[in-house]
């Protein structure tokens, strides 16, 4: 697996998926295989594009769960082929939503796996539509806790900071 800078790749060909994806959780595990399996499919790479630190760490202080070391790690045992790690920062955010496609096109996506709630560009302008208008968009099912909730990296930090450490790491998966 190789780790890249923003608008440093290029492929003729590629599946993607984006996110913070902080803890590389059950539910981004299995976003993940999807879009491997779909990369194997299809005969071409298979790329994350993600960000350091987790934007919702940066803005809102949220607790980082996996160092960028440790969620690189994570996304190789995952047979990805290549991670786009975004510096998330203040000069990131000030980026439009239509630079962000520029720079998706030149790795061309056959696929791009995000949830619907998927924003992106300055002050989060760009939503899923605007990104159909240019990607095949694979929606992927949400995957849940046993007690029917979706598991979110929000929903692991609630669990660690009351100390429930017991619920917790099951969501995250990699014991
Ligand atoms: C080019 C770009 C610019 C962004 N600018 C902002 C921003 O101005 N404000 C903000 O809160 N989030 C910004 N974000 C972060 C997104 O809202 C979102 O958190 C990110 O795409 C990760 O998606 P996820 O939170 O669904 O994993 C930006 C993302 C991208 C790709
Ligand atoms: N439980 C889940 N089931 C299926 N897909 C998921 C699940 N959680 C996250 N994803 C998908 O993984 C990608 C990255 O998600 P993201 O990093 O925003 O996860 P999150 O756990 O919802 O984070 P946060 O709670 O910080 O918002 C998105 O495409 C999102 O839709």
């Amino acid at each position: 697996m190789r780790v890249h800078d923003t608008e440093s790749l290029t492929l003729s060909g590629s599946v993607v998926a984006i996110g913070a994806f902080d803890g590389v959780h059950r539910g981004h595990q299995t976003v993940i295989r999807e879009m491997v399996r779909k990369s194997h499919l299809e005969g071409v790479p298979s790329v994350v594009y993600t960000f350091d630190p987790p934007p919702r760490a940066y803005s809102q202080g949220a607790q980082i769960l996996t160092s960028s070391d440790e969620k690189i790690q994570r996304l190789k045992n995952l047979g990805v082929d290549h991670v786009i790690m975004a510096k998330f920062d203040e000069n990131y955010m000030k980026r439009s939503a239509g630079d962000f496609i520029r720079e998706l096109h030149m790795i061309h996506p056959r696929a791009v796996m995000v949830g619907n709630d998927f924003r992106f560009g300055n002050k989060r302008a760009g939503d899923v539509s605007l990104l159909k208008e240019h990607f095949t968009v694979q929606p992927v099912r949400p995957v849940c806790c046993p007690d029917g909730e979706r598991i979110s990296s929000t929903r692991i930090r609630e669990l660690m900071m009351q100390g429930k450490q017991d619920q917790a790491l099951p969501l995250l998966g990699w014991m």
